[in-house]
């Protein structure tokens, strides 16, 4: 009998079109997969500017892909959009939203949900413990020879029994307490709103948090409340031996003041996966041994690049047959 033949793909209906700014990371690993559902118009490969290309080829497009890492959502580009109805982000994040705007104007948004959640607490706790055992600092002595010429490494310090305050209890925060009570530390924290699901100690003053703090795990999101939030009277707070880690976004921390305290010695050390001005990061914390730099890349894993894809592809497909979206941003 014949083999039979592949299903032919029906292509009398066209795809569905979405408007794409610039090429999200997850589009290097699963283009195909999207561009087999949707027409992707790709912004990025035009020679047009943004706002001439969103004029000229994106006024009936209903859906949008776009990332933390591309162009701002802001009121002049929703202008150039009218019949936009959806905005799909690949991160957590969403400082790069107008949000009232896409609310004002009936725009849904949906993000990568939970997606990255495990992926950024492993690297808070990486960072953590990076920073406490000096283990990148140490990795720099031993390559440079120095342990055969100058002898052993200053020692670190014990994470178990660190009191660790964590500013912003969302899932990204929760896994990250999850994991360091199993290494016997003990957790405060501050958040928008007490958790009753959770027993920690909760401090609506930061400062108070800080202080009573061995490590400071900033896991919150940007927003105009939380921009700045960590200022020179927070670091202080921290102390000389308390360290701070950022897996958040850059300016939650006031940069200069981080920077100042660092050099100065008046905290004791710093992880960070996120900046001000991303991807420049001051040349100050180059030679800061205390100082564990990562290129925000705390939420890619190609593990969770696939989940996703997954989800990305969910809520295009559901938005376009008009079923509830996978990850909605609720407004507030
Ligand atoms: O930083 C990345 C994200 O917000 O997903």
């Amino acid at each position: 009998m014949a083999a039979t033949p592949p299903p032919v793909e029906n292509r009398s209906q066209p795809l569905p079109q979405v408007i794409v700014p610039i090429p999200p990371t997850v589009l290097n690993f699963f283009g195909d997969t999207f561009s087999k559902k949707f027409e992707l118009l790709k912004a990025w490969e035009s020679p047009l500017p943004l706002d001439q290309f969103l004029a000229a080829h994106a006024q009936s497009v209903q859906a949008m892909l776009c990332s933390s890492t591309g162009p701002r959502i802001v009121p002049e580009i929703l202008r150039l959009l009218p019949s936009l109805r959806l905005v799909v982000t690949t991160s957590t994040g969403l400082n790069h939203i107008d949000l009232s705007e896409c609310r004002r104007l009936g725009i849904a948004v949906a993000d990568a949900g939970e997606v990255f959640s495990e992926d950024v607490a492993d690297m808070a706790v990486g960072l953590l413990i990076d920073l406490l055992r000096k283990v990148s600092a140490a990795d720099r002595y031993v390559r440079q020879g120095l342990w055969a010429a100058k002898g052993d490494y200053p020692l670190g310090s014990k994470l178990g029994g660190k009191q660790i305050g964590i500013v912003g209890l969302g899932s990204i925060g929760f896994l990250v307490a999850k994991r360091l009570e199993a290494f016997g530390c003990s957790i405060l924290y501050n958040s928008r709103k007490r958790k009753d699901f959770v027993s920690y100690p909760f401090y609506t003053n930061i400062c108070e948090l800080a202080a009573k703090s061995d490590a400071l795990i900033i896991c919150c999101g940007l927003n105009e409340q939380t921009r700045h939030m960590i200022n020179r009277g927070v670091l202080l707070a921290l102390g000389k031996e308390g360290v701070i880690i950022n897996i958040g976004r850059g300016p939650i921390i006031d940069e200069k003041d981080l920077v100042q305290c660092l050099v100065q010695g008046e905290i004791g050390g710093a992880g960070l996966d996120v900046f001000e001005n991303e991807p420049s990061v001051p040349k100050e914390l180059f030679d800061l041994d205390n100082v564990v730099l990562s290129p925000h890349s705390a939420v890619y894993t190609p593990e969770s690049f696939k989940v996703l894809c997954d989800i990305m592809i969910g809520n295009l497909e559901a938005f376009f047959s008009d079923k509830p979206l996978l990850s909605p941003v609720m407004y507030e």
